[in-house]
């Protein structure tokens, strides 16, 4: 079973916060149906960074959707605490790729909407949001409409959004897609911050394997089957960011690293897209 195929990392989840068990998830597409997800066996601990990558279709936001609550699998089941997850609930905070923004409101006012959700309108919701603002970096642009922000900005307004709520799990299905370098490389650095910070669980998809490589404790390697094929542990010393990256025996582990992984998702890439570059 693909589930059983694992690297070590699989092995040293010993109290596990998320579980997957033997999760199914179909779909019907083209007047058939087909596993998105087939059989899956994860265990994710408290705090972890995981990333999930694989081929075009290979099932990696649906995986996503099933921990969100969102989706419900047919077969197997999702565990949160030893809990079965039956929806979304706010100890999980979703980021998609498109922007969740309002654009009739500010920063500010984006960022205190996600607390009135959750707690109505209340004096310290103002307070609260200013202190999640600062943390993204985005103190200087709290009156700006996302009309008059870079993508980078909205990126780190969305993130603000979220993180005010404190979900303890944060669930990032390509964020930071479609970013320029510069400003993804920040990114990488202020989310790596934020975790060490908020001590929160992060599931990550991506496309990039650079970007899995600089901020994973393991990386998921799903298949065009919809299934896990293999988890790598990434052992490469933080922080992963400016002068330690550039050492030599550091660049060459990730370099090695992101091979591997390279390795498997082609592998498992099957007659799907691959675009995971050479
Ligand atoms: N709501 C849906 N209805 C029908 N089919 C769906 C639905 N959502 C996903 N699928 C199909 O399920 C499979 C897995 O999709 P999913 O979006 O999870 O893959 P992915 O790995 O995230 O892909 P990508 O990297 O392109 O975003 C694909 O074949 C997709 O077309």
């Amino acid at each position: 079973m693909a589930g059983n195929n694992n690297d070590r990392g699989q092995e040293q989840v010993s109290e596990a916060l998320i579980s997957l068990k033997g999760v199914t998830k179909e779909y019907q597409k083209n007047s058939q149906w087909i596993e998105a997800v087939s059989g899956c066996d994860l265990d994710i601990a408290k705090n972890e960074f995981l990333v999930i990558v694989g081929p075009t279709g290979s099932g990696k936001s649906t995986l996503l959707k099933l921990i969100a609550g969102f989706e419900k699998p047919e077969k197997g089941e999702v565990l949160l605490d030893g809990e079965p997850v039956n929806g979304p609930g706010s100890d999980r905070g979703m980021i998609f790729q498109e922007y969740a923004l309002l654009p009739w409101r500010t920063v500010l006012q984006n960022v205190e909407l996600g607390l009135e959700f959750q707690y109505g309108k209340r004096a310290e919701n103002r307070e609260l949001a200013m202190e999640y603002i600062d943390m993204v970096g985005l103190s200087y642009a709290t009156g700006k409409f996302p009309v008059e922000m870079s993508g980078g900005m909205k990126r780190r307004a969305s993130l603000a959004m979220i993180l005010v709520t404190k979900p303890k799990i944060l669930l990032m299905d390509g964020p930071f897609n479609a970013l320029d370098s510069k400003t993804k490389l920040t990114m990488h650095t202020e989310i790596t911050r934020i975790w060490e910070h908020e001590h929160n669980t992060i599931i990550f998809v991506t496309s990039e394997l650079d970007e899995a490589v600089k901020l994973s404790d393991r990386i998921a390697v799903m298949n065009s089957e919809g299934r896990i094929s293999k988890i790598f542990t990434n052992d490469l010393p933080r922080p992963r960011f400016g002068k330690a990256a550039l050492e030599p025996e550091f660049h060459h582990r990730f370099i090695e690293l992101r091979e591997k992984v390279m390795n498997e998702v082609k592998a498992g890439a099957g007659k799907s897209v691959c675009d995971y570059g050479a």
